[in-house]
């Protein structure tokens, strides 16, 4: 098998207090759990045991996925490593769903409704109104953003059209370069990038659930097609996460069954 031109690890944020909490979260700014710090250090550890040494990393403007960064970073000795915050990396917008537990919504709007809003690839959340406390856009992280980029609601499809506009002026190009390369963010915003780096179809999209604080590695050939590795997890065919597979899967799972009632 040829040498890969360079290497893409993503990672999503270690499990967040509202993670704990079972609430909708999107862009709101919620800290790490105890477990989430733990998950985060695990993944640094992973980092050095597979070699990895990163050349740039890319993060959200979100806390979770910033600390998680910081906290694999420095178990994995390598907080020199350049990091590029974008808020095109954060998490899906969840509109009014936003702080809403998520078993409580199954019962009050039905298990059908509420995956149609959690995994549908283009039907949208109600939409927050602007005096909601989780609208975002009087934050002064977002004051560059102008108006119109500050989303109110989103699917994944819009989801994709936020997050792909900076996967392609800034990722592509470091990937381009050779560079082993970061990327810490959340589990739609990774899956907005995953669905455009594997070519998921928007059927077997919603079916990709990702676990906390768990490395997936891509090797890259040099038209940035992601190359064949063993032990890929159903319905990713090109990316491997790094550590106890069971592990990984049961955390998929468990993501999958937050909404169970
Ligand atoms: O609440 C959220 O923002 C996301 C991620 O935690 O949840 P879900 O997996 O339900 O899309």
């Amino acid at each position: 098998m040829s040498t890969p031109h360079a290497t893409l690890v993503f990672m999503r944020h270690g499990e967040s207090e509202w993670n704990v909490a079972n609430k909708f979260t999107g862009w709101h700014d919620v800290d790490l759990s105890s477990k989430g710090i733990m998950e985060a250090k695990i993944a640094g550890g992973l980092f050095k045991q597979e070699g990895l040494a990163f050349d740039i990393c890319y993060t959200s403007y979100l806390k979770r996925a910033i600390k998680t960064l910081h906290l694999a970073l420095e178990e994995a000795d390598q907080m020199y490593a350049p990091v590029v915050k974008s808020w095109r990396l954060n998490e899906r917008m969840y509109g009014a769903l936003t702080g809403l537990d998520k078993k409580e919504t199954v019962v009050k709007h039905g298990a059908e409704q509420v995956q149609v809003w959690r995994r549908s690839f283009d039907i949208p959340p109600p939409p927050l109104t602007k005096d909601s406390e989780y609208f975002p856009g009087n934050e002064r992280k977002y004051k560059d953003l102008k108006e119109s980029e500050v989303p109110l609601t989103e699917c994944l499809k819009d989801t994709v059209e936020r997050v792909l506009p900076f996967w392609e002026s800034d990722i592509v190009p470091a990937l381009k370069e050779g560079k082993t390369v970061l990327v810490a963010a959340h589990g739609n915003s990774m899956r907005a990038i995953l669905k455009h780096l594997e070519g998921i179809s928007e059927e077997v999209i919603p079916g990709l659930e990702i676990p906390t604080g768990t490395p997936l590695v891509y090797k890259l050939d040099k038209d940035l097609k992601p190359m064949p590795q063993e032990g890929c997890f159903e319905p990713l065919t090109m990316g491997r996460y790094l550590g106890d597979a069971a592990t990984v899967q049961a955390a998929a799972e468990a993501v999958k069954n937050q909404t169970k009632v």
